[in-house]
């Protein structure tokens, strides 16, 4: 009879198999096979994955039960084969469990890395690298040939946090671009994509071995240490004086025994934190530009009315600076709106329930993983009138941002976990789109129509536009 008690107070469970659970239902794309499942089983819903039992909150109202009501009861991380790996086993911010080296790490990257001085003092990297970016789109628009925007997008990320972390640059370098995409895309696959170990603890290593995710997986350790390893080589040679980098700032946390109360800072625990920096920054901000790209294009009414409030804003200056930003409110709408449709990391970071806690009267037990549907939540219409339709608008009236206290809107997350850069990214969005919105005009390319623009995702930690968007641009000339 307890048994049976017990069992009616876990959250409702679509029926599984022996083994997998409902591994199955996740299919390719797992936050909207779960958003569906939510609208049958609720906004709190139990699934066992493999060995793992699992929950999936679902709306805004039960996401900040767990994010705030309960956060100190579910803000660890689960231990997963490809982010210990890339983290050299935890000594990052974004995958470390929650105990003392996690709270003084974030502590003090919030304070020194990612705070607002810090993004202004890498302006002058910004103006560089977008200005790059506008020259290569005008040479396509003289040739009248398509850009590919996802892409360059990545190119302008890339370049910025690789200035910005290691003080110089990468460009004609061993490291060109090519290679670095390939090496973010398969670190980007290894912490995203569930690994077999990650779902059947004590057997699962064998079938990643088998399959040989095991053998891919430290190849891309490796890679990556080589980068890291050569970005400081490289950062020692060429690096001019001037501003503190962000690998200035970590090494100089390593000399200063005392700032972290839990011991040394190592070569490991700085690369770990830069793993995060790369991983974190630099696909998401580049995802976000390219849906609202592509969101814009497929409503010129929206585009029109970003243009105009760029374009009288500016008058007939050149450079777009971060006092301008400010004043670009429709801008701001237009990014809100990108993130409640496509937000990058649609089921944030994975948690794990470190102490027995309830939502909506259900008992979610320790060990428990837990997954905050931010995309499903996006799209409740409950919350959003006409939640399909990218209508900016719907801010005008509303004190809704994405700093993790609205919880309808949830792109950086929330509670102990939410994203430490939400400042530092949210301006990187802002200024490539102004950029490229103010210098240039956009079509479609020949043939194409508005309905033709594709809207499939990637799947992965960080979820992109599967079909890299392509558009042919027209210098804008009245500057
Ligand atoms: C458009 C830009 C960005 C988006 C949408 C974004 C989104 C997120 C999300 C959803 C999380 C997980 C939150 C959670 O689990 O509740 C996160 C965590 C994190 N992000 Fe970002 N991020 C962005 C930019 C950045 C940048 C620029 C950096 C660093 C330079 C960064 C570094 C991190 C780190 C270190 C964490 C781990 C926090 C923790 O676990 O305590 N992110 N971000």
């Amino acid at each position: 009879v307890f048994k049976r008690k017990k069992q009616q107070r876990g959250p409702p469970s679509p029926p599984g198999f022996p083994i997998i659970g409902n591994l199955h239902q996740l299919g390719e794309l797992p936050h909207q096979s779960l958003w569906r499942l939510s609208k049958q089983y609720g906004p709190v819903m139990f699934l066992k994955l493999g060995r793992v039992p699992t929950v999936v909150v679902s709306s805004s109202e039960t996401a900040k039960q767990a994010l705030k009501i309960h956060d100190l009861h579910c803000c660890s991380r689960p231990s997963l084969a490809g982010p210990r790996e890339l983290s050299y086993n935890y000594l990052d911010i974004a995958f470390a469990p929650f105990d003392d080296y996690w709270k003084e790490v974030k502590k003090l990257c919030v304070q020194e890395l990612f705070c607002p001085k810090q993004v202004h003092s890498i302006q002058p990297i910004k103006d560089e690298e977008v200005k790059k970016l506008i020259d290569s789109v005008a040479e396509s628009s003289s040739q009248k040939t398509p850009v590919n925007l996802s892409e360059k997008f990545l190119t302008l990320t890339v370049g910025v946090i690789c200035k910005a972390a290691f003080g110089v640059s990468f460009h004609g370098t061993v490291l060109n671009n090519d290679r670095f995409d390939k090496f973010i895309n398969e670190a980007f696959l290894f912490l995203g994509s569930f690994s077999a170990s990650d779902f059947f603890p004590n057997g699962g290593w064998i079938v990643d071995w088998l399959t040989g995710l095991q053998g891919r997986r430290e190849r891309s350790v490796r890679d990556l240490d080589a980068f890291y390893e050569q970005m400081f080589d490289l950062h020692k040679e060429e690096k001019e004086k001037g501003s503190e980098d962000f690998v200035d700032m970590l090494l100089r946390f390593q000399k200063e025994e005392s700032v972290l109360g839990v011991g040394k800072l190592t070569r490991n625990h700085v690369k770990a934190v830069l793993m995060n920096v790369l991983i974190g920054a630099i696909g998401t901000s580049a995802i976000t530009m390219t849906w609202a790209m592509t969101e814009l294009m497929r409503n010129p009414r929206a585009m029109k009315k970003l243009q105009t409030e760029i374009r009288n804003q500016m008058g007939n200056k050149p450079m777009i600076t971060l006092d301008d930003i400010e004043q670009l409110h429709y801008l701001k709408m237009v990014v809100k709106e990108t993130w409640r449709l496509h937000p990058p990391a649609p089921l944030l970071v994975p948690r794990e329930v470190m102490s027995e806690f309830e939502i909506n009267g259900y008992k979610i037990q320790p060990k428990t993983r837990l997954y905050v549907n931010v995309y499903a939540i996006g799209r409740d219409p409950d919350i959003w009138k006409d939640p399909e339709m990218f209508l900016p608008e719907r801010f005008i009236d509303n004190n809704i941002d994405v700093k993790g206290q609205n919880f309808e809107l949830l792109p950086f997350g929330g509670g102990r976990r939410l994203c430490p850069a939400i400042y530092m990214g949210t301006s990187m969005v802002e200024f490539g789109l102004a950029n490229m919105l103010y210098h240039f005009d956009w079509i479609l390319p020949d043939g194409m129509s508005v309905e033709d623009i594709d809207m499939e995702e990637t799947p992965g930690l960080n979820v992109s536009k599967k079909i890299e968007l392509q558009l042919v641009p027209v210098k804008y000339l009245d500057h």
